[in-house]
């Protein structure tokens, strides 16, 4: 562990953006009883700030004021609502450097990347803004002859949203700017990890003029409670959840009792391939930038990578000579990796690479903790390994590569789809006939070809199977957030 402190106020040049109060409805409120928890650099293991914790009375009567504000949100023009989102956006692009700052402090990606972050996290507010003005009706031919039939779109009404602490500012963004361009009122419990960016957020979504009730963010360790009183509240209609398979399991069973409209973006196992007629090179840095962004701790990271025999060995020597170019450390300090999120993170990363080695894999690069100490751990690659392994079906969300060795088109296909899992998969090849065919063969929302990056405002974000239901981002990221409406007129 780094022994540095981080004194996060005199790091920004606005301090007022690092808020530690809740946003609860419009006001900025402290926990029942002053109750509070802390949030602790992961790179350096330092308390950063102490947290309002929201409990689940507090929780209800912001949903109350989100409920009552809603209906003259939804009757402004949508161009007023985009205008007050554009706002936000601005604001949003001219404090980046303090948004980043203070999301590398309390996650520990690097600052680099964090700013990426939330350039990408504004683009959702500018896209949304735009999409607002856009929601057509429709009209039908009727079905008989006094008959008109038109539809209209509404929006749902009060949306809630629980997100994560591996993007703590898009996962937010990417939801609340389709309900509120929609006309919804937005509450988001961020991860209890992450918690500042999302106040931060909250700042200058009021600075914005984003009006009283519109928008909250409930910092809070209760996170059963959150979830309890977001799915079973009758004045919530909309859960939006970015986590695992796991709690959104638990959530929608919640969410069951009544019928709420739900998005999930859950878990991955990316399939990564390179076949034989693939640019190295290029599947070399679509693998850096896909399984090591942020460190490894994203739901759209290559989990395993399949490799054809005739490129195995060289794929190999040139993603370890790539890895011994990255610095991992501080992201504050200029690293290309940083820490892992807890030291259950870490120990999942052991887990596998032991299970793997265990069962026949060579660790072929790195394999151990950082001497850096605390959560810092090596970027890993391990040859040989198979569908035993535990990383075939697990998601590692660190910075581990499995190379997996395969021999034709048919044999990689049925790995890459033997999982519960199907949100995003890449592959590099240049065969024309072959791209065509494997990226339609392959079961996932979302196929990379020839490109590790395929995170976008503009494109439909979202898995099949297990990995979640609905899209976030492009035009049709509003859905999820309108209710569609049938007039039946006899004239
Ligand atoms: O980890 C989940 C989201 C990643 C992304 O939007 O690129």
């Amino acid at each position: 562990m780094l022994d540095t402190k981080t004194d996060l106020t005199a790091l920004l040049n606005d301090p007022s953006l690092l808020e530690t109060r809740a946003y609860l409805a419009g006001d900025w409120t402290e926990g029942t009883g002053g109750r509070s928890f802390e949030v602790v650099n992961p790179a350096r293991g330092d308390v950063i700030a102490s947290v309002a914790d929201i409990d689940r009375g507090q929780i209800a009567a912001a949903i109350d004021r989100a409920h009552a504000a809603q209906k003259d949100w939804a009757a402004r023009t949508a161009k007023e609502r985009a205008n007050i989102l554009r706002a936000w956006y601005d604001l949003m692009m001219a404090n980046a450097d303090d948004l980043a700052t203070i999301l590398t402090a309390e996650q520990g990606k690097p600052l680099a990347e964090a700013k990426g972050e939330i350039a990408y996290g504004a683009s959702f507010i500018e896209w949304f803004a735009e999409e607002a003005k856009r929601v057509y009706g429709e009209t039908i031919p009727g079905h008989q002859p006094d008959k008109r039939i038109t539809v209209i779109k509404q929006p749902i009404g009060v949306a809630a949203a629980i997100t994560p602490w591996n993007f703590p500012n898009a996962m937010i963004t990417r939801k609340a700017g389709p309900a509120l361009a929609a006309g919804c009122a937005f509450l988001v419990r961020p991860a209890s990890l992450t918690p500042l960016s999302a106040l931060a957020l909250g700042v200058l979504a009021e600075r914005a003029g984003l009006p009283k009730g519109i928008f909250s963010v409930i910092p809070s360790t209760a996170s059963s409670d959150v979830g309890k009183e977001f799915c079973g509240n009758p004045k919530v209609r909309k859960l939006s959840f970015t986590g695992s398979t796991e709690v959104g399991r638990i959530l929608l069973r919640q969410a069951a009792d009544q019928v709420m409209k739900c998005s999930m973006e859950l878990g991955g196992n990316a399939p990564f391939i390179v076949f034989d007629d693939a640019d190295i090179d290029a599947a070399v840095e679509g693998a850096i930038a896909c399984k090591f962004r942020n460190n490894g701790q994203t739901c759209v990271c290559a989990n395993r990578i399949y490799v054809q025999d005739g490129v195995y060995d060289a794929f190999a020597e040139k993603l370890a000579a790539r890895l011994g170019q990255m610095k991992v450390g501080d992201g504050l300090d200029g690293a290309d990796l940083g820490p892992l999120i807890e030291p259950s993170a870490v120990d999942k990363v052991r887990e596998h690479i032991e299970d793997a080695t265990a069962k026949g894999g060579t660790v072929f690069y790195g394999g151990s903790p950082s001497n850096l100490g605390g959560l810092f751990f090596e970027p890993t690659i391990v040859t040989g390994a198979t569908r035993e392994m535990k990383v075939a079906t697990e998601e590692t969300f660190g910075p581990f590569a499995p190379l997996f060795r395969f021999k034709d088109e048919d044999e990689v296909i049925e790995l890459a789809n033997d999982t519960i899992f199907g949100l995003a998969s890449y592959f590099y090849a240049k065969d024309i006939s072959r791209v065509t065919k494997v990226a339609e063969a392959l079961e996932y929302g979302i196929v990379g070809v020839n490109t590790g990056i395929i995170s976008t405002e503009v494109a439909p974000f979202g898995g099949v199977k297990q990995s979640g239901l609905g899209r976030e981002g492009s035009h049709h990221g509003m859905d999820d957030y309108l209710e569609m409406k049938y007039i039946c007129t006899s004239v």
